[in-house]
């Protein structure tokens, strides 16, 4: 099956700032991808990347089989809603959905109707009187209605209350079994990650530094606790990814494949995702 999104040694620089450095991925479809990684660490960048915003400086990058942004039909397949969720401040809600209409062959007219009384938007009201979690919320409308294969979100849920975000996240979950779609959202809550992504990419210092399925990576990783002598020394197959020393003891977090507890003095456990996420996160900053 072809990649959502496949990259090869993508970079993209500003000037002499590096926002994206050597970065390979290969998505496979019907996923929901969670970007996460810290403040400038080019979760914008990569994202502008797939939807042919931007060019890469280097490397290589294609989404759905195709160089992002080549043609009509590409551009038709993608959408996209932006960090500012930007909307026409002059135009009412039902003109957002007639230009969709225009300019969007597959548009879902009953869809975008459906959605917009769903959420109580009055289709006379220009967008520039809207709320911020309004506007959010009739851009995710105006990007579904396409009716892409693949939904890009840069931070969707960031200006929504939280009983709005979880009404969002559930929606956005019901699109994409709908659409049968993939989806990529960066986003700074790793429990929204956690609860609707089945894919994880952690970006920081511009490099993704893990990326795979959420289960996997899970499985992947364990938290050891013990003394730090104990822990000075593992044995053969494990990566330390991070280690955090107190006074009160040792906790290492490691990757391996290993399944099974290796024999030892210290305590093995499983970790969640935001643990993983810190861990990389904390690594990549102390490298810096
Ligand atoms: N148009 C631009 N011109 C110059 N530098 C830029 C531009 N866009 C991004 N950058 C720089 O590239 C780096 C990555 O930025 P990017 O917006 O991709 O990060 P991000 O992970 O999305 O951050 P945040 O979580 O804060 O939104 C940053 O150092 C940023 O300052």
């Amino acid at each position: 099956m072809t990649p959502v999104l496949e990259a090869e040694g993508l970079g993209k620089r500003y000037g002499r700032r590096r926002a994206l450095t050597d970065c390979d991925l290969s998505i496979p479809p019907g996923r929901v991808i969670g970007l996460v990684g810290p403040n400038g660490a080019g979760k914008s960048t990569l994202l502008q990347l797939a939807c042919g915003l931007i060019k890469p400086t280097s490397g290589t990058i294609t989404v759905l089989g195709q160089r992002p942004g080549t043609d009509a039909a590409q551009l038709a397949k993608v959408g996209f809603v932006a960090q500012d969720t930007p909307v026409y401040a002059a135009l009412s809600v039902a003109d957002h959905l007639r230009m969709g209409a225009h300019l969007n062959p597959g548009w879902d007219g009953q869809l975008a109707q459906r959605r917009i009384a769903q959420i109580g938007l009055d289709p006379k009201q220009r967008a520039g009187r809207l709320s911020g979690g309004q506007r959010a919320q009739l851009a995710l409308t105006v990007a579904v209605a396409k009716r892409p294969d693949l939904l890009i979100f840069d931070e969707p849920a960031a200006a929504l209350d939280p009983l709005a975000r979880r009404g969002f996240l559930e929606n956005l979950m019901e699109f994409i079994a709908d659409l049968g779609a993939s989806a990529i959202l960066s986003s700074h809550a790793l429990s929204d990650v956690q609860r609707v992504c089945d894919y994880l990419i952690v970006l920081a210092d511009s490099r993704v530094q893990v990326a795979g399925e959420v289960t996997q990576l899970l499985e992947r990783h364990r938290r050891l606790s013990g003394s730090r002598n104990e822990l000075e020394v593992l044995p053969p197959g494990f990566e330390v990814v991070h280690a955090d020393h107190t006074v009160n003891g040792s906790s290492v977090v490691v990757r391996t494949n290993r399944a099974a507890a290796p024999s030892g003095p210290w305590q093995w456990a499983e970790i969640d995702l935001e643990a993983l996420v810190l861990a990389y996160m904390t690594r990549a900053e102390a490298q810096r």
